[in-house]
């Protein structure tokens, strides 16, 4: 199978993601004409560097690059403040300077940190993006978002920094565990939900292919995704107006994870999976779709084992006021008015301005939270 190459078309700040196999092996060919030092410093969590470091390491110096690493604790709770000050730390350690480059090697969490911490590094220097978990190769690695987490939201700090390119390796995602595989899944299908139809009937029929990491079925699942994010970017890079459609299920998503403190207990996929099937209920609920098609929604999402429903992402009742207040720190939301990602049908989505907090909470009241 030769690499699928997705171009992401932003000007001087163009790049391509090249998705296929045995890509680590390539992959200090691949980054070499990027450099102007033959040196980059690889960021990566514990997990990815002892299953997979000793072959990006052996790939770069092949091409005669030096590489040291940098290697974070894994999960959500890296994606810090606290994070971000010892990546950067360990950074200037290392000296780097603006000739060279940053490897963000991991998931979306040392996607984010890295991309951002190679954001603001002496003011901005050049980063790749080697996704590992299926999340960070259909969504995390491309378009540019960066960011960390605080305890008052997610992702309320950070920065638009494209990387250079992205290598996603379907390989490397034969280590990772289910559980990842299904989050990541949930973003993928946001595709389907948000703008086409058909690739929606595609991945009913095929998500557990897909979840087999059956590389057909993966090859086309990564791509797809890969295809309708870059086209949605290079429209709308800053998120000005139709980007926004790639947030739909966070703002639900986001407040679930904010509500139960960025850990183990709930990560950011299986929030997307929930905050999707809300999202198409609450459109439903609003006469915005039919109610066929919020059932049709859920019962993919839930096909592929992920959540719909917030009793099934935590024992005890979420406090509706407590997430509308998450919610009223949301980037999309302005002047104090929410801005939610709601859907006319599967495969259409839009930006609705101007929804009622009230008719919200509400909503997520009749779902099962606390007042
Ligand atoms: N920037 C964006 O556009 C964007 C898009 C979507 C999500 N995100 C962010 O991405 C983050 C979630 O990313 P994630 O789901 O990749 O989580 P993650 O980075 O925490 O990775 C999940 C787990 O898988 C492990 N892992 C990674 N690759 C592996 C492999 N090949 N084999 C075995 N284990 C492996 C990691 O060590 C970790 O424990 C969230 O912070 C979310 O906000 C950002
Ligand atoms: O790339 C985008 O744009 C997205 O919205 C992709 C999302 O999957 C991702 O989780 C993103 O980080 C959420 O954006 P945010 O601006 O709400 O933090
Ligand atoms: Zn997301």
């Amino acid at each position: 199978m030769s690499p699928r190459i997705v171009a992401v078309g932003l000007g001087d700040r163009s790049y391509e993601v090249v998705i296929g196999r045995g890509l680590l092996d390539e992959a200090g060919a691949r980054i070499a004409p990027f450099l102007k030092n033959r040196r980059v410093a690889v960021v990566s969590d514990e997990t990815v560097w002892a299953l997979h470091g000793a072959r990006l390491t052996a790939s770069l110096e092949a091409a005669g690059i030096a590489c040291p690493a940098i290697v974070v604790p894994p999960g959500e709770q890296t994606k810090s403040f606290e994070g971000l000050a010892d990546l950067s730390d360990r950074l200037l350690a290392l000296e780097l300077d603006r000739g060279d480059l940053i490897v963000a090697f991991g998931g979306g969490v040392v996607g984010d940190l890295a991309g951002f911490a190679a954001a603001i590094y002496k003011r901005g220097i050049d980063f790749v993006q080697i996704p590992t978990t299926l999340l960070a190769q259909v969504d995390s690695s491309v378009g540019g978002k960066t960011a960390i987490d605080t305890p008052r939201g997610k992702n309320l700090v950070g920065a638009f920094h494209q990387p250079r390119l992205v290598l996603a390796d379907l390989d490397v995602l034969s280590t990772l565990t289910d559980r990842d595989m299904r989050a990541g899944y949930a973003e993928v299908i946001k595709y389907g939900l948000l703008g086409d139809f058909s690739f929606f009937e595609w991945l009913e029929a095929n998500a557990a292919s897909v979840l087999a990491r059956e590389p057909q079925a993966l090859s086309h699942a990564v791509a797809r995704s890969v295809e309708m994010k870059s086209q949605i970017v290079i429209e709308d890079e800053k998120e000005a107006g139709r980007r926004a459609l790639l947030n739909l299920g966070h703002t639900f998503g986001h407040a679930l994870e904010a509500e139960t403190g960025y850990g183990d207990a709930l990560l950011h996929g299986e929030a997307v999976a929930a905050g999707s099937a809300i999202a198409f209920r609450f459109s439903a609920a609003q006469g915005l779709c039919s109610a066929q098609d919020a059932v049709r929604a859920e019962a993919a999402i839930a096909a592929a084992g992920l959540p719909t429903r917030m009793d099934a992402v935590a024992s005890t009742a979420f406090s509706a006021q407590a997430l509308v207040r998450h919610m009223g720190q949301d980037k999309k939301a302005q002047g104090g008015k929410l801005t939610f990602i709601l859907a006319r049908a599967l495969g259409d989505a839009f930006v609705a301005k101007d929804v009622s907090a009230q008719a919200v909470h509400d909503f997520l009241v009749s779902e099962g939270a606390k007042p």
